[in-house]
């Protein structure tokens, strides 16, 4: 604003030729000095009525608070916001970052002013190979990332496509139980099973592959590893992203990392790409990469997507759908294991609505109402994302009466807010009977800022039904068919740790016996 003064007032005075308006010697000198003087004191009066950035820890000079931050961010933030206050700032190097923990403000950013917050601080990490410009997770807020964001929702999630590919999440939760099956009577990490399930869920739907016996857990496992380290390099403190001007030098060598781990995702997906698209058409049920196929032959511009846009997509559902989901299967396990009235609870409503005598469909979950709950219960006090993905304000805008500056990151601290006794009676219990008579805080679409585990508004998660399918599925399986006991009968903690998301420090290790009488039940 100051400058456009500048520009449009002192410029030309200060440049005019001789006889155009008013370079008549000391009177145009006069009037410069005057505009000069009024632009300084308009400045002065701007700067001074502009709010105040908002609240937070001293630093150094150039770190600032760099070298105070502690790894595990939403507990270390939990504290500074108890001193400090609901919206806190902190200097990284050159970055501003802004932490909410109130939903009255969550609901100020994501709700009142979604439109300017919706855009994402693309780490340096995840530019690399066009990755982060072409997927959903990073890419700009803008008609790209709503065509994508639309098509996702409403052809990849809709209930006719995630109804179409049922038989292979049906296949792989089947193949998970006849694992454990063979292991009943024995210590088995719970952790593991559960995780290399959802990632042969994931991919199972994604191309349709099956993985079976070794190929299953080692290439599970070799996801795993690479996913985690992949994810960790894009979220680490990177001086390129700090100090933008080092960027071409990348001192640490995330770039290069993250390149590496990229080419091996994306060597996969381009050979399942081409041998998709020469080879014959899939028979049996649909993954979704037949779709995105069949989409692309519309030839219509609102659903073709690139070769680029594909592959990150491919990267995006992997990383969004694997950890996410087991880490909420094996938070549900050990609180339920932690307590044993609500487990009960549970297996009394399977037995009601499956019977012994069957196996859990999906078609049963609408009926498994406490079954939900204590799913609703895990994702408020252990939300897989405690800290959502950060978001961007497109300029400088005033929340909750304090600047916040364009290009800051904004950080939403989902996991204290829905620990916050100021919303929650007794908010550390496991208390899934809350979420049966709660409606209005039950859902997941974040119309409610006291609960939003999947965030809300325009970068809310796409895989909500897909989630809420598996977490389920999983969850009934695995207390349908089994009983549960604990090694030394000695309980399963609840300490956690912030990695690709909110994990068990500890993996669960647990001893299954066999629930059901007829052993066809577990082929
Ligand atoms: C329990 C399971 C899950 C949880 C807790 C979860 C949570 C979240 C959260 C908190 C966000 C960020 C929202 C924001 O920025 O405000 C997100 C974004 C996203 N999630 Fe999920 N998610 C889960 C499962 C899934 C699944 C199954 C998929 C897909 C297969 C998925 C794909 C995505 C994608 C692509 C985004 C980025 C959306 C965007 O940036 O516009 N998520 N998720």
């Amino acid at each position: 604003m100051m400058s456009n003064f500048y520009d449009k007032l002192v410029v030309p005075v200060l440049a005019c030729e001789e006889g155009s308006w008013p370079c008549n010697g000391p009177a145009a000198l006069a009037t410069a000095l005057a505009i000069v003087c009024f632009a300084w004191w308009a400045q002065k009066v701007i700067t001074k009525t502009k709010p105040p950035l908002p609240p937070g820890p001293p630093g150094l000079p150039i770190l600032g608070n760099l070298p105070f931050i502690q790894p595990d961010f939403h507990q270390y933030a939990t504290k500074l916001c108890q001193i400090y206050g609901p919206i806190i700032k902190l200097q990284l190097g050159r970055k501003i970052w802004i932490v909410i923990s109130s939903p009255s403000i969550a609901k100020e950013v994501l709700k009142d002013h979604d439109a300017i917050f919706a855009n994402r601080d693309t780490p340096a990490a995840a530019l690399v190979d066009t990755y982060g410009g072409f997927d959903i997770v990073w890419r700009s807020n803008g008609p790209e990332l709503h065509k994508l964001r639309k098509l996702v929702v409403r052809e990849i999630m809709s209930n006719k496509s995630l109804e179409a590919c049922y038989a292979l999440r049906r296949r792989e939760i089947r193949q998970m139980i006849k694992d454990i099956y063979g292991k009943v009577g024995s210590s088995v990490d719970l952790s593991e099973q559960i995780f290399l399930t959802t990632i042969s869920v994931m991919i199972s739907m994604l191309w349709g592959d099956s993985l079976n016996g070794e190929e299953r857990s080692r290439l599970g496992i070799e996801f795993r590893k690479r996913l985690e380290e992949f994810v960790e390099l894009i979220g680490a403190p990177n001086v390129s992203d700090l100090f933008p001007v080092l960027a071409a030098f990348d001192l640490q060598g995330i770039k290069s990392k993250t390149k590496k781990h990229l080419s091996w995702f994306y060597g996969i997906f381009e050979s399942v790409i081409v041998h998709r698209t020469k080879g014959k058409k899939k028979e049996g049920s649909k993954d979704f990469l037949e779709q995105l196929l069949e989409l692309n032959q519309r030839g219509d511009d609102k659903t073709s997507l690139s070769m680029k846009e594909m592959k990150a997509l491919l990267l995006d559902m992997i990383i969004g759908g694997s950890d996410t989901t087991s880490a909420t299967v094996e938070w549900a396990m050990t609180e339920l294991l932690r307590h044993p009235d609500k487990m009960n609870r549970v297996i009394e409503e399977l037995e009601k609505v499956v019977g012994k005598q069957n196996i859990v469909e999906e078609s049963h979950l609408l009926r498994l109402l406490y079954l939900e709950a204590v799913v609703k219960e895990t994702l408020r006090i252990h939300p897989a994302a405690p800290l959502l993905v950060p978001h961007m304000p497109a300029t400088t805008c005033i929340v909750s009466g304090y600047t916040i500056p364009k290009h800051s990151t904004i950080i939403f601290n989902a996991w204290a807010i829905q620990r916050d006794p100021e919303f929650w009676e007794h908010p550390l219990r496991f208390e899934p009977e809350r979420f049966l008579k709660e409606t209005e805080k039950a859902s997941y679409l974040g119309n409610d800022f006291r609960f939003f585990p999947f965030g809300s508004g325009r970068r809310i998660c796409v895989g909500i039904p897909l989630a809420e399918k598996m977490v389920t599925h999983l969850l009934a399986a695995l207390l349908h068919s089994f009983e549960w006991e604990l090694p030394n009968g000695v309980m399963p903690d609840i300490k956690d740790k912030l990695g690709i998301v909110l994990s068990r420090v500890e993996p669960l290790v647990v001893i299954p016996t066999a629930r059901l009488s007829n052993s066809l039940s577990y082929q």
